[in-house]
Parts: structure tokens; sequence; C-alpha cells
């Protein structure tokens, strides 16, 4: 049975019984060219100006754009490093505050957190046992958080920035090779990735901006308070050149400030490097700082207000959660039933 039919069942239950009563009972195969997005982000600290730009900012807009959307607070793929657990669960619920803050409504998608949907964990058992380690060997960097869990709800599109390519494609390879073995089952995920897809480091124009990385100058948080925002720009890493271009292979760290600039003012590239004209280098860093500094400030608001209500984002939490599962839990009876499982 094609995942197409599946998605029809109505919720784990209706599709058991429909499952146990034998195939004639089962949801009636139909074509459903549904489109469902999915992403994901870990709950490790608050998201910084790569993971705004090259995926949050897009997952609210593709929230008016498909019908079904998906985004989880991904809990089990960060324990694959040590976590306190006071952190841990704090941090669960300051994503929950900075998506919702950031325009993830729950109204249009549905916002969960992964280990509450434990047919997320199942399938993700049943999928790493199809991985032959020479697939794993051409990855580069490779840790125990593949993304597997776009197949738990079958979606069709994932927006992720540029270094979640390659885990985007094993799980591409996965349906794949799922599909071949066991049927047409699993549609191939395909990635969306926006003209942000790798904001850099502002001390290191050749790395990507990171949460984890050690120099604190080169990763600007969404709550950073407007000192902090102008400091880090200030420090920026550009060259010797002081005119403000924009040529990317040639000038990293000018572009970068560039990108970064056009994104936040949702100006082009050209509009930026014209509106710049006469502005060196220096002075430039401080318009960018500023705009950031104005972008993120209505955010920075409506987080301050969600943090207080802890009930709310408990709820909200809960109540995606148990959406998720509801479209999660026939796909894994069927994927359990199709490997011989049931
Ligand atoms: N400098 C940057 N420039 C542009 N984009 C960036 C930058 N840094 C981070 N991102 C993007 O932010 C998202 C969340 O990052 P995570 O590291 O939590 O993201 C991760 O660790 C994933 N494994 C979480 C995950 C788990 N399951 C999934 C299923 C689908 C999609 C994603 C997931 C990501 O889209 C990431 O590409």
């Amino acid at each position: 049975m094609a995942l197409h039919s599946v998605r029809k069942a109505r919720g784990c239950w209706t599709f058991i019984r429909a499952l146990h009563k034998g195939s004639r009972a089962a949801p009636t195969p139909q074509k459903d060219s549904k489109k469902r997005v999915f992403s994901g982000i870990q709950p490790t600290g608050i998201p910084h100006l790569g993971n705004y730009l090259g995926a949050i900012e897009n997952w609210v807009r593709l929230q008016d754009e498909y019908d079904s959307v998906l985004y989880s607070i991904v809990d089990l793929h960060s324990i694959t490093v040590p976590q306190d657990p006071a952190v841990l669960r704090q941090s669960i619920l300051d994503m929950t505050a900075t998506l919702l803050a950031c325009g993830i409504n729950p109204e249009k998608s549905i916002l969960f957190q992964q280990s509450q949907v434990s047919e997320h964990t199942q399938l993700s058992w049943i999928l790493s046992c199809m991985v032959r380690l020479p697939r794993l060997q051409h990855l580069h960097q490779w840790k125990v958080n593949a993304i597997y869990s776009p197949l738990g709800e079958g979606s069709t599109h994932v927006p992720v920035g540029e270094d979640q390519v390659q885990h985007m494609e094993l799980v591409q390879d996965l349906a794949q090779g799922f599909n071949k073995k066991y049927g047409e089952f699993f549609p191939v995920p395909k990635s969306i990735l926006t003209s942000m897809k790798k904001v850099k480091s502002l001390r290191d124009p050749s790395a990507k901006m990171s949460k984890s990385d050690p120099d604190k100058l080169a990763t600007v948080g969404i709550t950073d308070s407007p000192e902090e925002i102008v400091r880090k720009f200030r420090k920026a890493v550009t060259d010797f050149t002081s005119e403000v271009t924009y040529d990317p292979a040639g000038r990293p760290g000018v572009s970068n400030l560039v990108a970064v600039h056009a994104a936040v003012t949702g100006l082009p590239v050209q509009e930026v490097v014209r509106r710049s004209a006469g502005m060196d280098t220096a002075r430039y860093k401080l318009a960018v700082a500023d705009a950031v500094i104005e972008k993120f400030a209505p955010i920075k608001r409506e987080l301050e207000k969600l943090k207080l209500d802890k009930d709310h984002l408990e709820k909200v939490l809960q109540a995606g959660s148990a959406k998720a599962e509801e479209l999660a839990c026939p796909v894994c009876q069927e994927v359990k039933k199709l490997v011989g499982f049931l």
C-alpha cells in the first residue's frame, strides 16, 4: 500500500483496526498528490542568524504555501552530544517560544517535540538498519542524527540549510531503497534551499555560522542585545578593500554582510550595494548591524511575552505532538507490516 493511501487513514487506531480486518477493510488506495513540508531544529540554545535566514524565515513563509506543514523540535537528535536534563527541558520550551515569536503559527503548521512521537524512533531504527556502512562512509560528517524524520509523516519537501543536504541525500537514498525492496511507499523528499542556505561565520567567512563556534564573535543570536550585535558586526572579518561590493568568491567576508543585509531588509543584493555607495566597510558593518537589530527587535519582544506563559508553550507542543503522531502512526504501522513485523 502506497503512502498516499495510508494517509487516508484517520488516526492510528482506525488504521490498525482496518489492518486487522484484512485488506478489504483497509483504506482505499487513491491518488493523493498532496505535498507535505517537514523540517526540524535542535533545541540547543537560541537560534542564530544562520538558523533564522537559512531555515526559520523560510519555514514561516512555507506555512502559507503548503497545506500540510510540520516543524519538529528534534530533542532526540540533540542528545547525541551530552545534555544537562534541566537545561534541555528549558531549551525545548525556549525553542518553542522562539519559533512562535518568529512567526510559526500552530494554526497553520504542526509544531511538535520529536521525542513525543515514538513512531519516529521506531522508524529511525528500521531505516537505520537499511543503511550500509559504505554509504555512511560517503558522508563527511556522520552523526546518529541523520534526518529520517521527514519519512515519518511521508513528507515531500524539506526546507533546510546547506549543511543538511548530505543528510537529505541519505534520506532520499533510503526512501528509494525502501521503495525498491518493498514497493512504492515513501515519497522521495526534496530539499528546499534559499539564497541564504549558508550564512557564514562573522570571524571566518569560509565557515558557516554555527551555534558551536568557540569564537563568540562569530555567531549572532536572535536574542543578542543591540550592543552585542554591533560589537560582533564591527569585528566581522572582511578584507583590505574599503568599498562595498558583492563578490562571494573574491570577497567572501563583505559579500556575506551584503547577503545578510539584503535578506534582513528584503531588498535585492544589487539594491543594497547601490545604497551603500560611498560607505567604507567600517561604516557599512554598522548599517548591517542596525538592520539586523531592527529585524530581530519585534521577535525579541514577542519572545519575552511568550516565555512568561509556560503552560501555553507546553500545550502547543502537546497538541502538535498529538497531531504529528496521528500522521506518523499509520505510516509506522504500514512500514512494520511491509518489513514483516505484523
Ligand atoms: N549558517 C547557517 N546558514 C544557513 N542555515 C543554517 C546555518 N546553520 C544552521 N542552519 C540551518 O538551520 C536549521 C536548524 O539547524 P540544526 O543544526 O538545529 O539542524 C539539525 O541539526 C538537523 N539535523 C535537524 C533535523 C532533524 N531532523 C530533521 C528533519 C528535517 C530537517 C532537519 C532536521 C537547519 O535547516 C540548518 O541547515
